[in-house]
């Protein structure tokens, strides 16, 4: 199945309600081939959200161009799996309610919707917890759900902002494990915003820098390290040139 995205030349600018402009994309280009897993790194503000919204089509007006699977976004009618920076579970619903949502919102019948939700609970720690509420959760769970609820989108296309973002240290280690082994499984094609430098290597097969807005790409790290990945790879001569490379860019 296809799974790509391309950007091409892609500019944005926000226009504030006090009739200012704001410059957000410079002249983007960024692929995301079949079952690849690519990050965007960059600082804070540089419309790496933006990005994603573009691609949704839940943000319409830009120039250059976006294809999803080929085909120009504004014609391509294809769903993409989006996992929103603050993607909230609903407090008052069951985690079985929450993360059968999208499949509801399809039209698919509870009770179907139920039976595919609870086939990949195990898969997603969350077996045992489908009658829980979201507060009565680990963070680390909550994501989990959350990412279950993203994946019942259904799309071969995975667009991941900042999920392990408000997670302890120890528990963002767990889940990157746990979100390459569940990618690993399902192959997919990630696009995936992080500002962890750490966390951007570990994961992906290819990296994009942004600059400070407006965002434009100033580097594309190749990640040359086979999979299944394990941590010790953070210990070789070779990630630690990637690290260098990319915290060099960073604070250009
Ligand atoms: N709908 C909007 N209208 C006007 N300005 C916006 C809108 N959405 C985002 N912006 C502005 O565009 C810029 C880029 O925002 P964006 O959320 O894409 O950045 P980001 O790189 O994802 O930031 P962060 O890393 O902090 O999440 C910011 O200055 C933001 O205030």
């Amino acid at each position: 199945m296809k799974s790509r995205v391309l950007l091409k030349n892609v500019s944005k600018t926000y226009f504030m309600d006090n009739g200012e402009k704001l410059e957000t994309l410079n002249n983007i280009n960024i692929e995301l081939g079949d079952n690849e897993f690519v990050s965007i790194i960059g600082p804070s503000g540089c419309g790496k959200s933006t990005i994603f919204r573009l691609i949704t089509g839940l943000e319409g007006s830009f120039s250059g161009d976006i294809f999803i699977n080929d085909v120009e976004v504004e014609k391509s009618g294809e769903t993409v799996s989006y996992m929103q920076q603050k993607d909230l579970l609903m407090p008052w619903r069951k985690i079985i309610d929450n993360v059968i949502l999208p499949l509801e919102l399809r039209g698919e019948g509870r009770k179907d919707s139920i039976k595919t939700a609870m086939e990949h609970l195990p898969e997603f720690g969350l077996e045992g917890f489908e009658n829980s509420y979201p507060d009565q959760l680990s963070g680390g769970m909550r994501q989990r759900a959350a990412l279950l609820r993203t994946f019942l989108i259904g799309s071969p296309i995975m667009l991941l902002d900042e999920p392990f973002g408000a997670l302890d240290a120890i528990t963002r280690s767990d889940m990157q494990e746990w979100l390459l082994k569940v990618w690993q499984q399902n192959r997919k094609s990630v696009l995936f915003i992080t500002h962890d430098i750490d966390e951007a290597i570990y994961l992906s097969d290819r990296v994009y820098v942004l600059s400070n807005r407006p965002g434009h790409i100033i580097h594309e790290l190749k990640v040359d390290f086979d999979r299944p990945r394990d941590k010790e790879i953070l210990l070789t001569e070779k990630y630690l040139d990637y690290k260098k490379q990319l915290t060099e860019k960073l604070n250009h």
